[in-house]
């Protein structure tokens, strides 16, 4: 269990556990607790708040994965290398007008420390079921009885964060990191503004959508007159996968998607295409990572119609294996002279790229139907990098130019965050070097 901490966010697991657990109190633990508060009457009730209320910043569990918990704590932030979980909620944030620099650092404070009990399958603050009943509860309550299920939540900084209009809102513009670019307009794009952009975002990715749903719920709320959800996006299927030791996912296209990823146990390649390092920018972003986020719609009804051999020439890849043409098996590797030149594999694979990677992390969406009666479907494509201006902006200005997947997708979203290092310690917060 101590290589997995590690492996998770790169801290040895006897750092990342060395200060003494505050009797921090699970979600679940509570629920046994109030229910023993109902037959014990009020006075047990109050104890139980009170065991809630020490849950303010508690240490990580020793055995972290165990019962779901992914470490909060750590050189990089979980929820990159992590294994993808299966469900996804994204929120990108903008900052409200009348929020100053001090104020957004309050902000921050709060969020980590709500984020750190969440993670640990906690209540937020003095929890749900507090002993007043004059205020509102600081928990929102409905994940009241469920496991932190591997909940992970990341946090990313938006180029408008250090620079909008022309104005240094929060005195940041020093600090921006000059990979942190507003990304330039790929051809075909069709961006909806109201689906794009943000000063801040958090990806929280859990195994059950009601603990991701809650835990950017409980910091929506927290951050109510700070920061404003500018837009979200629910996620189910992940559509790529960090371990591919196991069975690799499907996307709505029916295809195997991930087979050729970045591991989570893959170090020397995390370091050279995923963490930044010392050099590469502003100090504040050494260990962490750039993310682009993509909302791709598929043009679900013609796919559908396509013939089998369309589709798998559309990513040179079979449909029932996964294997690439001209080979037998999933994982082979791939003959790229064997696909067809502007099928997605040959275009996007690192030999045709001058060994370029990415970390892709993405996951289905379905919104309902248009207007039309068409399913409003597709990929919500979430990849990170060392500096997307030498992997994701020219990998996808070559597929944008020629992948023959453009005849059944479209770019209707996106947004780029630079996700800094992740939080080392109990007592640290997000964003602490870049404000500090
Ligand atoms: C700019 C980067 C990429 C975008 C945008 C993108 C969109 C996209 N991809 C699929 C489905 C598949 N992608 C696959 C492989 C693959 N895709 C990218 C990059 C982008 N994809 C890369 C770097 C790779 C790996 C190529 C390689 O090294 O061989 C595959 C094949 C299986 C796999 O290796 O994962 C599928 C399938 C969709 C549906 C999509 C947009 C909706
Ligand atoms: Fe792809």
């Amino acid at each position: 269990m101590d290589a997995e901490n590690e492996q998770q966010n790169g801290t040895p697991a006897a750092a990342a556990t060395a200060t003494p657990d505050r009797a921090a109190v699970s979600r679940r633990a509570v629920i046994g607790w109030a229910g023993a508060g109902v037959a014990l009457g009020v006075a047990a009730a109050g104890s139980v708040a009170a065991a809630v209320r020490q849950d303010d910043d508690p240490a990580p569990a020793a055995n972290a994965v165990v019962g779901g918990e992914v470490p909060f704590y750590g050189e990089h932030q979980a929820g990159i290398s992590t294994p993808v979980q299966d469900r996804l909620h994204f929120a990108a944030f903008d900052v409200s007008e009348k929020a100053t620099r001090d104020s957004l650092v309050k902000l921050l404070k709060e969020w980590t420390r709500a984020a750190a009990a969440m993670t640990g399958g906690r209540e937020v603050g003095t929890g749900a079921v507090p002993a007043s009943a004059e205020a509102p509860p600081d928990d929102t309550g409905e994940a009241l009885g469920l496991p932190a299920s591997r909940l992970t939540l990341t946090i990313g900084f938006g180029p408008s964060l250090f620079e909008k209009d022309g104005i240094d809102r929060f005195g940041l513009k020093a600090q921006r990191p000059d990979a942190l670019i507003e990304l330039p307009t790929f051809k075909g794009d069709k961006l909806d503004p109201l689906r794009s952009g943000g000063d801040l975002c958090v990806q929280a990715c859990a195994d059950d959508p009601q603990v991701a749903v809650h835990a950017i719920r409980n910091l929506a709320r927290i951050g109510m007159g700070t920061v404003n959800i500018r837009w979200s996006q629910l996620g189910f299927g992940k559509t790529s996968s960090t371990t591919p030791d196991e069975q690799t996912p499907r996307n709505l296209m029916g295809f195997k998607d991930g087979t050729h990823n970045i591991a989570g146990t893959d170090t020397a390649n995390l370091s050279e295409h995923v963490w930044a390092a010392p050099g590469d920018g502003p100090e504040w972003m050494t260990g962490g990572s750039y993310l682009v986020a993509r909302r791709i719609r598929m043009h679900i009804e013609t796919w559908d119609r396509a013939s089998l051999k369309d589709q798998e020439d559309t990513f040179g890849r079979t449909k029932g294996e996964g294997a690439p043409y001209g080979r037998a098996k999933e994982h082979d590797a791939p003959d790229l002279k064997a696909m067809p030149a502007t099928s997605h594999v040959a275009l996007a694979h690192p030999d045709a790229n001058n060994g370029l990677m990415i970390l892709r992390r993405g996951f289905s969406f379905t919104d309902g139907t248009d207007g039309l009666g068409r399913l409003d479907a597709g990929l919500f494509f979430l990849a990170y990098q060392r500096d997307t201006r030498k992997a994701f902006v020219p990998l996808q200005q070559r597929l944008a130019a020629s992948d023959k997947l453009n005849e059944y997708i479209q770019h209707v979203g996106s947004a780029h965050f630079a996700c800094p290092a992740g939080v080392r310690k109990p007592g640290e917060w997000w964003g602490q070097a870049l404000f500090g």
